[in-house]
């Protein structure tokens, strides 16, 4: 059976940030991943996680953006010494709060000039942290219009382009089953590259178990592929507290 971690930037969203680490403990997550932690001094978050005995999955990057900017830049021609400066501050971020994975975000680009800066700007921090495990993830254009990485086929022709070890797939069964109608198949075709995978219902992502998926099936098809990361539930709870949304965990 999959090890389940929680997203604390959607789930438990309806507590004070601070607050949301205990809540996860509480709720039997021992791990949680954090979209874009960059508001709070790193220091703080570190102390949530400790005080809790939490392990930090992941974090995004580049900053900024919920806080106005659009998700990413990795794709965006003439940012690269902006990217180059941001994956640095984020490499600091990394330092202390240890997350297993950084997520690059595309931005908002298309065509091939848009690839080919992705690709180089990958490589670039693939190399200049080799330690690190990065992921890039593609977001269906109904919850994200005009982001570059909007197609698992495209990211896996990303993927042999950056040719870097540290450089995977992060899954979400969410925008797997928007874009492509069906996450299981999509999983079946990918998941060799998956170094991540991140869970919530489709269409309108919610908790496991609405909408039309077979979760147990996935859960089954992640142990049979031998996936032994965490399986991240990153989803908007339709009830006020996401406690009352944890029915999907084969435990609970
Ligand atoms: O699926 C998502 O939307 C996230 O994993 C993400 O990174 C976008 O911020
Ligand atoms: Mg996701």
């Amino acid at each position: 059976m999959p090890k389940f971690a929680a997203n604390i930037s959607l789930l438990f969203a309806e507590l004070p940030y601070l607050d949301r680490f205990q809540a996860a403990a509480e709720a039997g997550f021992e791990a949680v991943e954090i979209l874009f932690p960059y508001e709070i001094a790193a220091r703080d978050t570190r102390r949530a996680l400790v005080a809790n005995g939490l392990e930090l999955v992941l974090i995004n990057a580049p900053p900024p953006n919920y806080t106005g900017g659009q998700p990413g830049f990795a794709a965006v021609p003439g940012e690269e010494a902006r990217f180059q400066r941001d994956i640095t501050r984020v490499m600091r971020y990394v330092e202390q709060l240890r997350p297993g994975i950084v997520h690059i975000m595309a931005g908002y680009e298309q065509g091939a000039q848009a690839q080919e800066t992705f690709v180089r700007n990958l490589q670039w921090a693939a190399d200049h942290a080799p330690k690190q495990q990065f992921t890039i993830e593609p977001l269906n254009p109904v919850a994200q219009p005009d982001y570059f990485l909007n197609d698992y086929d495209l990211a896996a022709e990303v993927l042999d382009q950056v040719a870097r070890p540290n450089v995977g797939l992060q899954y979400d069964t969410y925008h797997a089953e928007v874009i492509h109608g069906d996450a299981l198949d999509v999983w079946e075709r990918f998941h060799s590259r998956a170094v991540h995978v991140q869970i919530g219902a489709a269409p309108d992502r919610s908790e496991p178990g609405r909408g039309t998926m077979d979760f147990p099936a996935l859960f089954q098809a992640f142990d049979d592929a031998g996936y032994s990361g965490w399986v991240s539930a990153e989803y908007k709870p339709s009830k006020p507290r996401t406690v009352d949304t944890l029915g999907w965990r084969p435990s609970d």
